[in-house]
């Protein structure tokens, strides 16, 4: 067989693999996938401005986040119903991200429970995503069972009060997997996990559609873990996240899935971090694939960058061992990036490193 040696590799590979409806749900965008598509080719827009002859011999990736030490500045982003693409699911995931020194975010709407992906992954610095569901006191006790079960944050997505336009959306979850952290509990009329109704319609009955800004207050107050907003793609809503007392943000457009037309994340995040950046924590997500994006993001100013479908590829293909080497490949990547762009330490990555292709076609 021909060697995997990048994340494309594991994508095609996968692709021949895993059941067609997982696969089209994992990939798919929203409307017409033109974000999906940006998120990708804005990418390829930056260039590097590498210096040379700087020693190094030693690159250190080390960070600390929130008072955890990561051995590298990237993580897993939540992703839903893992176990569509391997049996192992979240677990496999998790237990993946600690080995590589790697944080991982756990979707609320996954197919293994909190508890279980904890106790299996007890090594991993995990943190718990979440939506703010219609059922407060259902959100409410997610949080305090990801508290009491060690998760270190809390990720709210905010990007998401309806489910976006998709053609994959009349997908339903295997009969034999559950939504795990909701099967005990009953909404009026059914099981909160059956997704049998298709995942559009059944997001409608625990989605939030009329959350604002004044929730956002009421659920930093029941946690004492750091509260971060996923899904902020402007200036304006970054600043009223620092002024609604969350502790950081992450700049997503959910992988392409959720508003066909708004920009790429990449393409946001200098104005963001330009705003709140030096009195919050920003983290990225959003069309990173190599190492190499992972640089660009971290020069444009994020302190974190999350992989979402990059890691699913490596699950669907070889469970633990297959995110194992995605992480391994995209970490060697952004150590190659860091040491050819003359960057031995993941802070000294300055934001005059990366610049848009038309910096060249205007400065002469
Ligand atoms: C299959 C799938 C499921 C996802 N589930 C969630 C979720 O439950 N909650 C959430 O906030 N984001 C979810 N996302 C979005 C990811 O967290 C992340 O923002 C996105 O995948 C990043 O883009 P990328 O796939 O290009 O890396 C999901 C993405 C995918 C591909
Ligand atoms: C009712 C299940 C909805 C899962 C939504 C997960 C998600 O965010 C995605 O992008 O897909």
């Amino acid at each position: 067989m021909h060697q995997l040696t990048c994340v494309a590799d594991y994508e095609k590979k996968c692709q021949s693999l895993i059941e067609k409806s997982a696969l089209d749900y994992f990939k798919s965008g929203s409307g017409e996938e033109e974000t999906l598509k940006r998120n990708k080719d804005a990418f390829k827009k930056l260039r590097i401005r590498p210096r040379v002859l700087i020693n190094v011999s030693k690159v250190n990736l080390n960070v600390e986040i929130f008072g955890s030490k990561l051995e590298w500045p990237v993580g897993v982003s939540p992703t839903a119903m893992q176990k569509m693409a391997h049996p192992d699911g979240e677990v496999a995931s998790a237990r993946a991200a600690g080995k590589a020194g790697s944080l991982f975010i756990l979707s609320s709407l996954s197919t293994t429970s909190l508890e279980e992906v904890a106790e299996k992954a007890p090594d991993t610095i995990k943190w718990f995503h979440s939506h703010l569901f219609k059922d407060r006191e259902m959100t409410e006790n997610l949080v305090i069972r990801a508290e009491k079960a060690g998760y270190k944050a809390i990720v709210f997505t905010v990007d998401q009060p309806v489910f976006g336009i998709r053609k994959t959306c009349d997908f339903k979850l295997p009969s034999h997997l559950s939504l795990a952290n909701l099967v005990c509990i009953e909404s009026e009329n059914n099981n909160i996990s059956d997704t049998s109704s298709g995942i559009a319609n059944h997001s409608l009955e625990i989605f939030n559609a009329s959350i604002t800004w004044k929730d956002v207050e009421w659920f930093t107050q029941f946690t004492k873990l750091p509260v971060l907003l996923k899904g902020v793609l402007t200036r304006e809503d970054a600043i009223l996240a620092l002024n609604h007392g969350v502790k950081g943000i992450i700049v997503s457009n959910h992988g392409g899935r959720q508003f066909d037309g708004v920009p790429s994340s990449i393409e946001v995040l200098p104005e963001i971090v330009e705003a709140v950046g030096k009195d919050m924590f920003v983290a990225f997500d959003s069309g990173v694939y190599q190492g190499v994006d992972a640089f660009k993001a971290l020069a444009l100013g994020a302190k974190l960058v999350l992989l979402g479908r990059a890691v699913l590829w490596g699950l669907g293909v070889d469970g633990q061992k297959g995110v194992e080497d995605i992480l391994a490949i995209v970490k060697n990547e952004l150590n190659v990036s860091m040491s050819l762009a003359g960057c031995t330490e993941v802070n000294k990555i300055g934001n005059k490193t990366v610049v848009h292709e038309n910096y060249f076609s205007t400065c002469k």
